[in-house]
């Protein structure tokens, strides 16, 4: 069934309830059948008091996991690697569990902690000593490998970064090459995805970008401009820079079954629940929401220092949306921004 017109009115209206929590900006665009409708509210660089503007380049964080999970599954295809393989016969002796399968990792159920917990504790503290640092995949993997693991492989859905680190190391190792070239080479060229690219080590955004703004836990601290930073510290599983509209051509590609085989989709879409309403789900690299229209959607979220993301399509495809706050570690600014979804997939509320 069609779906009703998206609520414009909700959407900004969600947009100013971002802004109300404390954020200096935030868009929406919804894209469907070649058209697209946008929304901004307030600005993407404070200094010169530039607007929000859904052209600009941004930080799209743990939308990336979807890229890497993309990248791995087509490896996958090219039978170079097996889901239900342990990770141990790719990478010997990488994990202290021969029984973590690749599968695992893209499930978020390998039961290997996620040092980001640790690492951002203090956010402000956290993200300075590290926004201009170098990891190996190997230094990250070791940050959890020294934490006790969340669990026995396969036993619960526990997010954890170090799963797509680790799906990055297995990416480099099965093709030989930067994940860099394989992002680009079987997503980004094929999808003419002009405004996205997976920049590591450099600390720039190129071209037309949005400025990111972390929110410190003090409240009343001044934001801190956390534009630039190596983003070293998730490289596989969040550095990757893109745009509104190139996040609705993939995720919507990605659903159309232009990247990822059949059989293969069918397994990224097949979704445990991840919270007790039963609205949330995970898949392979993946999530799904239903919404209060009974619509669901699918696609990733995208929490880094100063942005925050929400790239999600209908099942076929058809209608896409990103909305992002160039604001995190708000989350009444996460919360409120999330309602951009409703008003663009349920369109108006019955009276
Ligand atoms: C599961 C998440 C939310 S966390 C995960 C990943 N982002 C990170 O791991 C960064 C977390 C710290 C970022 C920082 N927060 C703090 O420092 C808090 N002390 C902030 O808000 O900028 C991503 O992206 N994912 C989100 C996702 O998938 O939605």
């Amino acid at each position: 069934p069609a779906l009703p017109a998206p609520d414009m009115e909700a959407v900004d209206q969600a947009l100013r309830n971002t802004l109300a929590a404390g954020a200096p900006g935030a868009l929406a665009r919804i894209s469907e059948g070649g058209r697209a409708l946008s929304a901004t509210e307030g600005v993407s660089d404070k200094v010169t008091g530039a607007a929000m503007d859904t052209r600009a380049r941004f930080r799209i964080g743990s939308v990336t996991k979807t890229f890497s999970t993309v990248v791995l599954l087509q490896l996958v295809d090219e039978k170079k690697i097996e889901l239900d393989t342990p990770v141990n016969h790719y990478l010997p002796g990488l994990l202290p569990d021969d029984r973590i399968t690749v599968r695992h990792l893209l499930t978020h159920r390998s039961g290997l902690s996620d040092y980001t917990n640790a690492m951002f504790d203090k956010t402000v503290p956290g993200f300075e000593a590290v926004r201009n640092k170098v990891f190996t995949y190997r230094e990250l993997v070791d940050l959890s490998l020294a934490e006790p693991r969340t669990g026995e492989p396969g036993a619960a859905y526990q997010y954890s970064n170090t799963n797509f680190v680790v799906v990055g190391m297995l990416i480099e190792k099965a093709t030989g090459k930067p994940v860099a070239k394989e992002y680009e080479r079987r997503i980004i060229k094929p999808l003419k995805l002009r405004d996205t690219s997976y920049v590591h080590p450099g600390t720039q955004i190129a071209g037309l970008h949005t400025h990111g703004y972390l929110t410190p836990d003090e409240a009343g601290a001044p934001l801190v401009d956390s534009t630039e930073q190596t983003v070293s510290w998730a490289q596989s599983a969040g550095a990757m820079i893109s745009s509104p509209a190139d996040l609705s051509t993939f995720m919507s590609a990605l659903v159309g079954g232009r990247l990822v085989a059949p059989q293969l989709l069918d397994q990224m879409l097949t979704m445990t629940p991840t919270d007790a309403a039963g609205t949330r789900f995970y898949g392979l690299g993946l999530r799904r929401y239903d919404l209060s229209c009974g619509t669901s959607v699918y696609g990733h979220t995208g929490t880094v220092q100063g942005f925050y993301t929400y790239a999600f399509t209908t099942r076929d495809g058809r209608r896409s949306v990103t909305a992002m706050a160039n604001t995190s570690n708000r989350g009444v600014a996460n919360t409120a921004l999330g309602a951009t979804l409703e008003g663009a997939f349920c369109g108006k509320k019955p009276a």
